[in-house]
């Protein structure tokens, strides 16, 4: 059972985080809290409500299988088209952001004025690279350095909280554009919370056991939920939301202004490791399940030229957009928002209510249709914020 909570927090605690602080800056540390709370709620109950689906239809079955069973092609088409797009934009952020802590290392450890263009390219050549090794490179690396990244989190978490100044906390939200700034902070926080590409293969690994299957799914999407309230603690209340709010989303700035607050060199050597771990752990992980996506969707060959094209198709869009909008960290977290929504909550909501009117034995979430209405209804906020902020 433990595996199986570390696949869910690790699965959701990934380079999203970076991303927290900078998007919920302007808010005020306690709605921002707020809003995390609100999110896992949403993030946990949708959970459970993929765990009933899949319960019902079938233990062993993927997600892309469950949907074609109960929606039909049409069903299949949507949910395909939504992973597609949320893999795409998670690969380009992860690439943006990388990039950028690469330019900063560069710059700290050699003295290289390095061009981020250039960066974007080494990042994808190197680490990309990885993705095409298949699952059990990435697996071994990324258990490694998911370790190590919680072991840097502790330690970067245990030396900032003495430096955390009530003053700082105490400051309010910033006033103006409040609807704009609560409407950039909902997505990006949605996204961090995203996990429910693990389900499928949970409820096959634990052979559908109901009873523990829920625990680790509410463990595991709690694991996540702490880290980020302390994360934003000792960001927001170190280097202050204002502060935060004015470096416009750039991860760099907030890494090397935490640094400049540890007092001894080798914490701030550990922050900095911190986000490169979160950043290439999600990377790999999500470029691998791209890879294998878009492997199957062409029926790619196992040859070398057919590996060359998956990995071309694969890569060369992100790439684009990270060469293209080298700011777009924090905005295309937001973007990611948008298909997790059919994933995690549009899609599951049409598949219980259609489940639900004809098997009722088994395992089924509380709240009816009653919650079922909430979080469909939260669903369609977080679009219309993320389409309010993009137009
Ligand atoms: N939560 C992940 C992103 C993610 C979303 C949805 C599914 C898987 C991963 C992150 O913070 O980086």
């Amino acid at each position: 059972m433990l595996g199986s909570i570390a696949i869910v927090a690790g699965t959701a605690i990934g380079a999203g985080m970076l991303a927290l602080p900078l998007a919920t800056a302007a808010l005020g540390i306690i709605p921002a809290i707020l809003l995390l709370v609100v999110i896992w709620g949403v993030s946990a109950y949708t959970s459970l409500l993929m765990l009933e689906v899949n319960l019902r239809t079938g233990v062993g079955d993927n997600l892309h299988a469950i949907t074609g069973k109960i929606l039909g092609k049409r069903g299949q088409l949507i949910q395909g088209a939504s992973f597609l797009s949320l893999l795409f934009a998670l690969t380009a952020a992860y690439l943006t952001g990388g990039s950028s802590l690469l330019v900063l290392k560069a710059e700290a450890m050699f003295g290289i004025a390095l061009d981020n263009q250039l960066a974007v390219v080494i990042f994808t050549l190197t680490l990309g690279l990885l993705a095409a090794f298949g699952v059990a490179w990435v697996d071994k690396v990324s258990r490694i350095l998911f370790s190590l990244m919680i072991a840097l989190l502790v330690i970067t978490v245990g030396f900032l909280l003495p430096e955390i100044s009530p003053s700082q906390m105490a400051i309010a939200a910033i006033e103006e554009g409040k609807v704009d700034l609560w409407m950039a902070a909902i997505p990006v926080v949605f996204t961090s919370f995203g996990f429910h590409v693990c389900i499928a293969t949970l409820v096959r690994y634990l052979e559908g056991d109901a009873l523990t299957l829920r625990k680790v799914l509410l463990i595991g999407s709690t694991l996540p939920l702490l880290c980020y309230v302390l994360w934003l603690l000792v960001t927001l209340g170190t280097v202050g939301g204002e502060q935060i709010h004015s470096f416009g989303g750039s991860l760099p700035a907030l890494i090397t202004s935490l640094q400049d607050i540890a007092s001894q060199p080798w914490v701030s050597k550990c922050i900095s490791l911190f986000a490169d771990f979160a950043l290439v752990t999600s990377f790999i992980g999500v470029t691998l399940s791209l890879y294998d996506f878009i492997s199957e969707l062409t029926r790619a060959k196992s040859t070398i030229m057919g590996r060359v094209q998956t990995w071309l198709i694969t890569f060369v869009p992100p790439v684009l957009c990270a060469l293209y909008i080298p700011e777009g960290f924090v905005a295309v977290l937001g973007f990611a928002a948008v298909p997790l929504v059919f994933i995690i909550i549009f899609l599951p909501i049409v598949m219980v209510l259609k489940q639900r009117k004809e098997v009722t034995e088994g395992y089924q979430v509380c709240g009816g249709k009653p919650a079922l209405t909430l979080v469909g209804l939260l669903g369609a906020v977080i679009i219309a914020a993320q389409l309010m902020v993009a137009l």
